[in-house]
């Protein structure tokens, strides 16, 4: 996902290491590197083997001789996406057809969402599974009418928060997040006719109300939303999130981390009861800190990808590091990514892939550099950089 410049006082990116350690094409691997386990959801595949690197953490290493043309990896682990509320129309929700311009034929208005063909819906429904498409439906009642509020896109050379702003921010909430919660258990309780729970006075349903009218930022309610469905009904693969690279400074600018606070009060306000005890600060903070070095872009698949509809995580496809001179090209089939080899690959070479879209991969070094920086937030170290 596109990301500013970071907090120059903590490293851009942060990894647990991971796996033995050999020498290496494009990144060198530090000699003490002992053997160590496989990170919760890396790709696994006897043509290659993750491991770390000495300047670029994780990587990917061919295990054998690769022929150009081969399929490497498929990766159809998406954790969580964003489709951008203006394209929420004329791109399908489930497999991310671009109808050019068009609305999609299948439309479901309550849960805000557009679909190519039933079997899209079908399956839609079947994956967002109840809970999930009340939730969705809860978040467009509330947005439907207002979602021209954050439809600007942030200027990224703002200055970025830094750990503490980020930490400050988040207990500025607290007590706001606690009474909301407490009126929500309330209406649980008082359903469920549980004297035990604290009863909510009109000082917590203040609160709420509150909350409710503060400025909404769909498309990050829309990220927050779909990574907490899927973290619902997928809690065994969290770990393989939590196993990503870090950025422990992900919000780009102060505005930015306004509205993830803002949408943790919206959510625990909105959402169904079954979903709240996963809206916590703590598991949206680590949302953001892993999808900001890891989401790839969503886009057509025409024009060199110029149309940018959302984004999405794929922990497994995470571990590909960048080159400006990538030797796998990675290609979006509706919601999975094929990695495939476009040159003959010997044993032991980095396996790379370009995160850089169509008309930037023709920048110049210094233009590129500049790109990654600031939007992945890295120095790159790629063969075809260092070479120079
Ligand atoms: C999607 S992750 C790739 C896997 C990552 N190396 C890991 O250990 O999880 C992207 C991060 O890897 C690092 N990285 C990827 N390509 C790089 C390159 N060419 N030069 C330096 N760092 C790179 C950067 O820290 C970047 O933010």
């Amino acid at each position: 996902m596109d990301t500013a410049e970071s907090d120059s006082s903590v490293p851009a990116t942060s990894y647990a290491t991971s796996t033995a350690s050999r020498p290496s094409s494009a990144s060198s691997i530090h000699p003490s590197e002992m053997a160590k386990e496989l990170p919760s959801g890396a790709p696994k595949c006897s043509l290659f083997e993750v491991r770390d690197t000495a300047t670029a953490g994780r990587a990917v290493f061919a295990s054998q001789d690769i022929l150009e043309g081969t399929l490497v990896w498929h990766s159809e682990d998406l954790a969580l996406s964003v489709l951008l509320r203006e394209y929420r129309r004329e791109v399908c929700g489930q497999c991310f057809r671009y109808n050019y311009g068009r609305d999609m034929d299948v439309r479901d208005r309550s849960a805000g969402f557009a679909f190519c063909s039933t079997g899209c819906q079908d399956n839609w429904r079947k994956e967002t599974g109840e809970v999930g498409v009340q939730a969705w439906t809860a978040v467009e009642r509330l947005v439907k009418g207002r979602s021209k509020e954050d439809s600007q896109m942030v200027d990224a050379d703002l200055p970025r928060p830094k750990t503490q702003d980020i930490s400050l921010a988040w207990e500025n909430v607290a007590a706001q997040a606690a009474l909301i919660r407490i009126t929500r258990e309330g209406e649980q309780a008082g359903r469920a006719g549980d004297e035990d729970v604290i009863q909510a006075t009109k000082q917590h349903k203040k609160a709420l109300q509150k909350a409710l009218q503060q400025h909404i930022s769909p498309d990050i309610m829309s990220f927050c939303v779909s990574s907490i469905i899927w973290r619902h009904h997928h809690s065994e693969d969290w770990a393989n999130v939590l196993a990503l690279a870090v950025d422990k400074t992900p919000y780009h600018s102060a505005d930015d981390l306004r509205a993830f606070t803002r949408t943790y009060l919206h959510l625990l306000a909105i959402l169904p009861l079954p979903l709240l005890p996963l809206v916590t600060a703590e598991t949206i903070f680590l949302l953001s800190s892993r999808d900001s070095h890891n989401s790839f872009g969503i886009r057509s698949l025409e024009d060199e990808g110029s149309e940018f509809f959302g984004y999405g995580c794929w922990p497994a496809a995470s571990y590909f590091n960048h080159s400006c001179g990538p030797n796998i090209e990675k290609t979006r089939k509706g919601r999975v990514w094929q990695f495939r080899a476009v040159k003959n690959i010997e044993k032991g070479e980095e396996l790379c892939i370009t995160y850089l879209s169509g008309e930037e991969r023709r920048l110049s070094r210094g233009q590129r550099m500049l790109r990654l920086k600031k939007n992945w937030g890295f120095d790159c170290r790629c063969e075809r950089c260092e070479a120079l």
